[in-house]
This record gives structure tokens, C-alpha cells and sequence, in this order.
């Protein structure tokens, strides 16, 4: 516990790592599932949902499912919190414009701000990788109920722009485009097998283990550990 991490940036995992994962599965996911059928019927002619819709017929390889039947999956990946990536871009769209309305308000458990805030002011860069939507992500940084966390972070990544989050390949696409050193990235996240993958690539990595979330009892799998991020120091160099 207490890890002391000698790091550039840090790169934050959203669901179980900065923000609970109840308050994803219960108040966003009955949002999305709320709103699903009028997207994919009033608004299938949108690229986004056209193409999203595509990608749900192909990996399910039912090239002719129809709203309803697409729907359908939907509903059942989240049911499963399964990460697909048609699923992630639907959600985003629909979150994002439930932040916009002020009908969605963002949760970040409480050590999370005053570290976020810390760690920029001591020239730490910040950047985001979830499998939630760069778009889902945008809105969720910037409708926090401690204010407008957006101008914090550098960079947002998905699944989408950098690639399967279990996958090292992912990391060092994200250390690419950061321009930031493998080995001065630190990556919180509450899953072992997506900090494997970035130690893999030479990351620094801390598993974030809050009491009650699904990977609590799974333990970090060999990594640094910290209960919150309060615990967690972040040196840069030369500091
Ligand atoms: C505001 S992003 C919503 C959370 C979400 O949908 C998700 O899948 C988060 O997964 P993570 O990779 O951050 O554990
Ligand atoms: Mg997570």
C-alpha cells in the first residue's frame, strides 16, 4: 500500500478506478437502455449510429438484424457490462446529450478530485483511457459535481482510437501519441489483466482495490496496490 511512483502522467481507468461501478451499472446504463430504441429507429440515418449498428450486426454475424433485434444485443451486452464497442459509441451518444441536458450528473469517489487537482498543479500530466467512449468520456470529466474537470487532462483514448484495453499494443499506441516515455506513464485501474498489459509495455502501474467493486477480491495480481488515490505519490522527474 502507499506506493511512491516516479511518473510523467498518470492515466486513469473511469468504472472502479475514479468512479464507482454501481453508479455506472445503475444510473447510467438504465439511462442508455432507456433511450436505445428511439436512437436506432429515428436516428439510424446519423453515420454514428449507422455505423455502430453495422459493427453490432458483425460481431454478432447477423448481417440482417433490424433495430429491434439489435436492441436486443444491446441490451443483453449490458447486462453482461460487456465492453463492445458499438455499445460504448451508442452510449456515449446518448450520455453525452444527457450531461448536456443536466439529466446525467458525473460520480467520482471523494479522494479522487483533490488528487486529480494535486498531481496537475505539480505538472503531472493526466489522460484518460476507458473502454467508455471518448465522447462518454468528455462529458463525464466535464459535468463533475466538483466542477468542469476537462481542462485537467491532456488526452482522452478508447477503445476505439487506441484498441482493446487488455492488449500492450494499446499502451504503447498511447504512449505514441503522448509523447510521454513507457516507463514514466503510470496507469491506474482496478483490472489485473488491463495492468498486465500495460507493464507489458513497459508502464508503471498501480491496481486501485476499493472495497465492493467487482475486481476487489481479485487482488492487483503482483501489482503496487493503493485503496485510494490519496495513498498514491507521484514524482516526476527532477522533482
Ligand atoms: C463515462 S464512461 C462510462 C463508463 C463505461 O461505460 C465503461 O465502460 C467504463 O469502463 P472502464 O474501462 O473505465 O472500466
Ligand atoms: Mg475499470
Amino acid at each position: 500500500m502507499s506506493p511512491r511512483i516516479e511518473a510523467d502522467a498518470v492515466v486513469l481507468d473511469i468504472e472502479g478506478t475514479t468512479s464507482a461501478t454501481g453508479f455506472v451499472v445503475d444510473v447510467l446504463y438504465p439511462y442508455s437502455r432507456s433511450r436505445f430504441a428511439a436512437l436506432l429507429t429515428e436516428r439510424a440515418g446519423e453515420p454514428e449510429v449507422a455505423r455502430a449498428m453495422a459493427g453490432v450486426r458483425e460481431l454478432t454475424g447477423e448481417p440482417d438484424a433490424d433495430a429491434v433485434r439489435i436492441e436486443k444485443t444491446l441490451n443483453a451486452w449490458l447486462d453482461e457490462d460487456r465492453k463492445a464497442a458499438p455499445l460504448k459509441t451508442l452510449q456515449g451518444l446518448v450520455w453525452s446529450e444527457g450531461f448536456a441536458r443536466g439529466d446525467l450528473v458525473a460520480h467520482f469517489y471523494a479522494d479522487v478530485v483533490p488528487a486529480l487537482r494535486a498531481w496537475h498543479a505539480a505538472g503531472v500530466r493526466l489522460y484518460v483511457y476507458s473502454s467508455g467512449s471518448v465522447a462518454a468520456q468528455r462529458a463525464w470529466f466535464s459535468s463533475a459535481p466538483e466542477g468542469d474537470l476537462l481542462p485537467l487532462v491532456s488526452g482522452l483514448y478508447d477503445t476505439e482510437n487506441a484498441g482493446p484495453k487488455q492488449e500492450p499494443e494499446s499502451y504503447r499506441r498511447i504512449a505514441a501519441a503522448t509523447g510521454v516515455p513507457a516507463d514514466r506513464l503510470l496507469f491506474l485501474s482496478d483490472r489485473p489483466g488491463e495492468l498486465d498489459a500495460a507493464r507489458a509495455a513497459g508502464w508503471r502501474t498501480v491496481g486501485v482495490r476499493r472495497p465492493g467493486e467487482p475486481y476487489y477480491e481479485q487482488g492487483a495480481g503482483g501489482h503496487a496496490q493503493a485503496g485510494t488515490f490519496d495513498e498514491i505519490t507521484v514524482v516526476r522527474r527532477g522533482t
